[in-house]
Order: C-alpha cells, then structure tokens, then sequence
C-alpha cells in the first residue's frame, strides 16, 4: 500500500522549497496553493462567489481577483477569511483528492497543505511532516520575498497556527532554520526511510 504524506508548516517556512526538492526526488507533490489559485480564476464558480461575496472592488484592471488586495482582507480579519475558506475549500478539496487518488496508485503522495492541522486533514494522511522554522527566520523570510511589511507579515503568520503546535503535532518535523543543503539531507533520510517501508 503506497502512503499519502502530510506536508505542513507556516507561511515562508519553506514548504514550496521541500516540495519542488521532494519532486526533483520522483515524488508525486499536490500543492493545495496551486489548487487554490485555479479555484480563484476567471470564470472559475469559486471567482464568481468571490465577486458575490466581497464585490466588484476585488478586481484588478483586466478583471482578475487581485490578490494582495483579497490577501489584505483576509489577514486582517477571521471573519472575512472564514469566508473565503468556506467559498474555496471545498472545491479545492474536491479537485486535490480527486487527483491524490489518482497518483497513490502508483506511488507515495505528499500533500503540501499549509492548513493541513487547521482544517483536520492530517487524519486523512498516513504520516505527517512540518517544515519548521523558527518565528524570527519566518518573519525575516516573509518580508524578503513577499515584500510585505512586519505589521503585514505579523498578520499573516497569526492568521496560522503556530509553527511550534504544527511541529509538536506531526510524526516528523524538518528543520529548516539551516541552509537548504541542510534541508535537503534530512528530506534524502526521510525518503530513504519511506521507500525502504521504515516509517
Ligand atoms: C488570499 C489569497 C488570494 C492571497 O493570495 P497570494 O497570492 O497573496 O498568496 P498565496 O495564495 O500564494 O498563499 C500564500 C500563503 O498564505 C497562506 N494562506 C493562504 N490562504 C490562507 C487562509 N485562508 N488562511 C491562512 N493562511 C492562508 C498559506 O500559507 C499560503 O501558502 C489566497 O491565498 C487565497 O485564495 N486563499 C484562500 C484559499 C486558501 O485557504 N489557501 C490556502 C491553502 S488551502
Ligand atoms: N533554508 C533556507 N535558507 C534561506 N532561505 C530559505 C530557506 N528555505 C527557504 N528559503 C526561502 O524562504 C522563502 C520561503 O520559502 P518557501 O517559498 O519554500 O516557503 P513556503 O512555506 O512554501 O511558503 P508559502 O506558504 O507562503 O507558500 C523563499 O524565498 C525561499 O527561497
């Protein structure tokens, strides 16, 4: 039986980097983000309901959800964002577990689901990995590559649950407060461990 492996961690805290590690490794990885970009673009039913619920403001010039506009809402406050989760969620589910059964046929899976403990689905996963890095690496890493402000990084680091419960709650933790290299290597032990059945 092939498993289907949890992949969790914060905003920045490198999953996007484990994940594209893991793939170059011959793994199949499911990215919930990329799910949730189809469900929020043009034309789609989830960019209708978007517009219905948050209005024609949300837009950019060529009609497409402006994303940091929406990112700004939903970070600052839990009640729009528990809208924007009940319009997106399920149809993301849907499209991501029609595809993971698809894909555990032939080999391991991984999930990469930043709200993988928030939402409860790591009961649906046979194993659990969180990237963790410290909040002080987070912010820093958030900062440079979003090119947000600390108050708006804040914002979106608290909209989660923190770091430290993902990394207590899950069967194996990758630390990734090192240098990617350092990230790499205890991926390579991971896998090893998964394709020799250890784990
Ligand atoms: C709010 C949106 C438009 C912002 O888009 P943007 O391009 O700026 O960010 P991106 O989609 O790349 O997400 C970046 C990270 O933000 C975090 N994040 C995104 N949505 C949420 C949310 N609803 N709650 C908590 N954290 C979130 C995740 O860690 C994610 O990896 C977008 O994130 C979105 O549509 N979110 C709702 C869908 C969702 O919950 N996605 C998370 C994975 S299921
Ligand atoms: N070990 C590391 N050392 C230095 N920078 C790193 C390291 N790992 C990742 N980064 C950088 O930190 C940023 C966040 O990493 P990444 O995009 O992989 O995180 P993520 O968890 O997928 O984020 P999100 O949830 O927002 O999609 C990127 O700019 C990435 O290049």
């Amino acid at each position: 039986m092939y498993k289907v492996i949890g992949l969790t961690g914060g905003i920045a805290s490198g999953k996007s980097t484990a994940s594209a590690y893991i793939e170059e490794q011959g793994f199949k990885v499911l990215d919930a983000d990329v799910y949730a970009r189809k469900v929020t673009e043009k034309g789609s039913p989830g960019y209708h309901k978007i517009i219905e619920a948050f209005g024609n403001g949300i837009l950019d010039d060529d009609g497409n959800i402006d994303r940091p506009a929406l990112g700004r809402i939903i970070f600052n406050d839990p009640d729009e964002r528990q809208k924007l989760n009940d319009i997106s969620h399920p149809e993301i589910r849907r499209m991501m577990n029609a595809d993971r059964d698809e894909y555990v046929k032939e080999n391991h899976v991984f999930l990469d689901i930043p709200l993988l403990f928030e939402n409860g689905l790591d009961k649906q996963c046979d194993a659990t990995v969180t990237v963790y890095v410290t909040e002080e690496n987070q912010m820093e890493r958030l900062i440079e590559r979003n090119g947000l402000t600390k108050e708006d990084a804040a914002a979106r680091i608290g909209s989660q649950m923190p770091l430290s419960e993902k990394k207590s709650r899950s069967d194996r933790v990758f630390d990734n407060n090192g240098d990617k290299a350092d990230l790499f290597r205890q991926i390579d032990e991971f896998l090893k461990e998964l394709q020799n059945d250890e784990m």
